[in-house]
């Protein structure tokens, strides 16, 4: 039918930038040379991906932000043979390992094949959308075609669903710049609610990292949901893969899941309890909290959550003056920082220095202070009626610093409560 096919035929067009950007986008990022309904273009970097090829479906804008992005070159990969895909009973296939990788280690790193913006994958009209998808397709290497459709999926419309990483483009964090991003190599990885593997994009570079180590012939896993969560919680948003999830910690015995369960609600309280303490000066802070909110992670073998916990433990041990505890939990949170958030990780400077001299941190003993000024001014406030200076003085000051440190804490928690958004 003739008057079908117009209907859904994509218009190449000569489009000009029009915005911010306009004619500026970097060599060697071709186009746009298709564009759709919502300023929604074609775009396409030939030298991408070792030569592999890259193609973004997305606005003007977006583009350009994309295709200034810098590449990652500091980070090293293991070689590709120390681990391979191979069937995993009950999963489809699967990457096993051919090698002891130790926890650090960093898996690969990708950029995307195809990244597509968030709205105009589920906005566009399926014809008009499977035309442009295949157009977009053709321009990519023979090599990285058959890998694009041997990944899991009827379709490429559901090949992206089930595969793809949720990437936002502008650094200012704004949703409306949500990107579908499918990285070919990456897509073997399936997940564990307690993965052995951590993965972050940086920009659009996607980074994957052992997050313990990782024996010959396990099955190398990610988490494609936030992990701290109760098991009828994840198997709830596990849905939207199309798949039950029977990973060790969803195939625990009833008396193991609800312990489980219990230590996840426990962990939640007590890191709420923490953040609030800390808000209100640090009242009624104990220093052993911040350990036994790293014991209960590990006991729940949240391996690939530690960062903000190690940072904050560590932090408490300073204030309470416990010298080797702070630089134990800065040296883990240092190691922990860089897997999760890699090298440029905030806080990573501040933990290095903490660990390297602990007395001379800006938190080291500030707690035990004030302790002592507290008796002081209750003595004297005894002796003569009257309030101390000083000790309000020492408060004013201490509230300034806990009011920071609530803050550095509670922007860590939130930024990894931010991840369950990933993938
Ligand atoms: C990104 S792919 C992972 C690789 C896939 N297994 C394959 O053979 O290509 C995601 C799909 O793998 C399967 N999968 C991943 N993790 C799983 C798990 N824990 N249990 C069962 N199926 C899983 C699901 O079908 C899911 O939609």
């Amino acid at each position: 039918d003739n008057s079908e096919d117009s209907k859904n035929a994509i218009p190449e067009v000569n489009f000009d930038l029009e915005g911010e950007h306009a004619g500026e986008l970097p060599s060697p990022w071709e186009g746009p040379s298709h564009c759709v309904s919502g300023d929604h273009c074609l775009y396409f970097n030939p030298e991408g991906n070792d030569h592999n090829g890259q193609v973004l479906i997305t606005t003007p804008n977006y583009a350009y932000f994309t295709a200034t992005f810098p590449k990652i070159t500091s980070e090293t990969q293991i070689s590709p043979d120390s681990f391979h895909l191979a069937p995993i009973p009950g999963k489809g296939n699967g990457f096993v390992a051919g090698r002891l990788i130790k926890k650090g280690e960093v898996i690969m790193q990708r950029q995307p094949s195809f990244l597509v913006h968030a709205d105009a994958h589920i906005d566009m009209k399926p014809e008009v959308q499977e035309k442009i998808y295949q157009i977009a397709l053709s321009k990519l290497s023979k090599d990285a075609q058959e890998k694009f459709l041997s990944q899991f999926g009827d379709g490429v419309r559901a090949k992206i669903d089930k595969n793809s990483f949720r990437i936002v483009i502008d650094p200012s964090g704004d949703k409306e710049s949500g990107h579908l991003g499918v990285f070919v190599d990456v897509s073997g990885f399936n997940h564990d609610c307690r993965p052995n593997v951590h993965y972050r994009i940086t920009n659009t570079t996607h980074t994957t990292v052992a997050v313990r180590d990782i024996h010959p012939g396990d099955e190398l896993t990610i988490s494609y949901i936030y992990g701290i969560a109760r098991r009828s919680t994840r198997q709830k948003e596990l849905q939207d893969w199309g798949f039950e999830c029977t990973c060790s910690q969803c195939t625990l015995n009833s008396l193991e899941t609800a312990a489980s369960d219990a230590r996840v609600k426990e962990i939640k309280r007590l890191e709420e309890e923490i953040e609030d303490k800390m808000s209100r000066r640090g009242e009624d802070i104990k220093p052993e909290m911040g350990g036994k909110l790293v014991d209960m992670y590990l006991e729940e073998k949240l391996f690939a959550y530690l960062a903000p916990t190690y940072v904050r433990a560590a932090l408490i041990y300073s204030m309470f003056g416990n010298e080797a505890k702070a630089k134990e939990y800065a040296e883990e949170a240092v190691d922990a920082l860089t897997r999760e958030y890699g090298t440029h990780a905030k806080d990573i400077q501040s933990m290095r220095e903490l660990a390297a001299d602990v007395k001379g941190h800006w938190s080291w003993g500030i707690k035990v202070v004030s302790e002592e000024k507290e008796q002081k001014t209750w003595k004297l406030g005894q002796g003569k009626g009257k309030k101390n200076e000083t000790g309000e003085a020492g408060a004013k000051k201490e509230r300034k610093i806990r009011e920071k440190i609530g803050k550095k804490a509670g922007k860590t928690v939130k930024e990894a409560k931010a991840k369950k958004d990933e993938l």
